[in-house]
């Protein structure tokens, strides 16, 4: 049997900055692939080129070397309209939730806005269905999202970016550490929304992290990040069990235990 295609196809992407006199090399070539359905899994501590790695995949920064291939497609320099297609099949969730709105629109409005922009097709009336659809999706009463963002909690207005992302239909969602800004109880009903919406809609999710037993336990396969390369990649469960580098060790131990909170029933295709 022909092993499928990956999504995303990562060829030794590198970006380094320019800082005074000196260059930051942020992500070191880094080559990896992206299947459809898995939640892949990136941890590392603050400055270790997560980030920077997700502005790559979505064209917010420009690779100093190296490829993307986005379904087949090679997505390493799009930019302007040629970018839409990129935010088309991959969205992104940020940290922050409230700030990643704008603050003086509605919810809603915002929401509208990606849509109309990324599904130019569809009507203002299907539009706001689909929306309702979807608040539903995340758990949110529809009334909420006519309110401005700073009139919602954290958890709220996080499971509204996550509705607002799907609005386009992504193939991709990527969440750079969106729950890190929130409490540990909204934190495991945000990565409990995740995986209901990888097990039931098929969205495939990066998920970037700075805390390594949550990340293994919600993802298949992890990605550890150290100075802008990644030290140590594979099956979340082998990397538990056995880390190979003193650095994932280090991190293991230092990880919080909400995994205690994500019980075995929250997620069901672990046996
Ligand atoms: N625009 C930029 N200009 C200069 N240096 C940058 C820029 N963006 C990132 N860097 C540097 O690149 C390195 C990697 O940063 P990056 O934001 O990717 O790390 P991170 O792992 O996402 O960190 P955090 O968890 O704090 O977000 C850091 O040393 C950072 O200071």
């Amino acid at each position: 049997m022909n092993s499928p295609e990956p999504l995303l196809k990562v060829q030794g992407i590198s970006k380094t900055f320019k800082r005074n006199k000196h260059t930051v090399a942020a992500l070191k070539p880094t080559t990896l692939q992206l299947f459809e359905g898995e939640i892949l899994g990136v941890i590392g501590e603050s400055g270790s080129g997560k980030s920077t790695l997700l502005k790559l995949l979505t064209g917010l920064e420009q690779p100093t070397d190296g490829h993307v291939q986005l379904l087949g497609r090679d997505i390493t320099h799009l930019r302007s309209k040629g970018a839409e297609y990129i935010y088309q099949n991959i969205q992104m969730v940020f940290q922050n939730p409230i700030a990643s709105f704008n603050p003086r629109r509605k919810l809603r409005t915002s929401i509208l806005e990606n849509m109309r922009r990324l599904r130019p097709s569809m009507s203002l009336k299907a539009c706001n269905q689909e929306i309702d659809k979807l608040l539903e999706r995340v758990k949110i009463l529809p009334g909420l999202a006519d309110r401005y963002p700073h009139h919602l909690s954290g958890g709220q207005c996080q499971r509204i970016a996550i509705a607002r992302a799907l609005s386009i239909q992504p193939k991709i969602l990527l969440c750079d550490e969106i729950t890190s800004a929130l409490d540990v109880l909204v934190q495991a009903e945000v990565i409990q929304l995740l995986q209901e919406l990888n097990r039931e809609l098929g969205v495939t999710i990066i998920f970037v992290s700075h805390d390594l037993s949550l990340t293994c336990n919600f993802c298949e396969r992890v990605m550890v990040m150290y100075q802008g390369q990644c030290i140590e990649h594979g099956m979340a469960q082998a990397l538990v069990k056995d880390p190979k580098e003193a650095y994932t060790r280090t991190l293991m131990a230092m990880s919080k235990d909400l995994v205690t909170i994500l019980t075995r029933e929250n997620r069901p295709w672990r046996k």
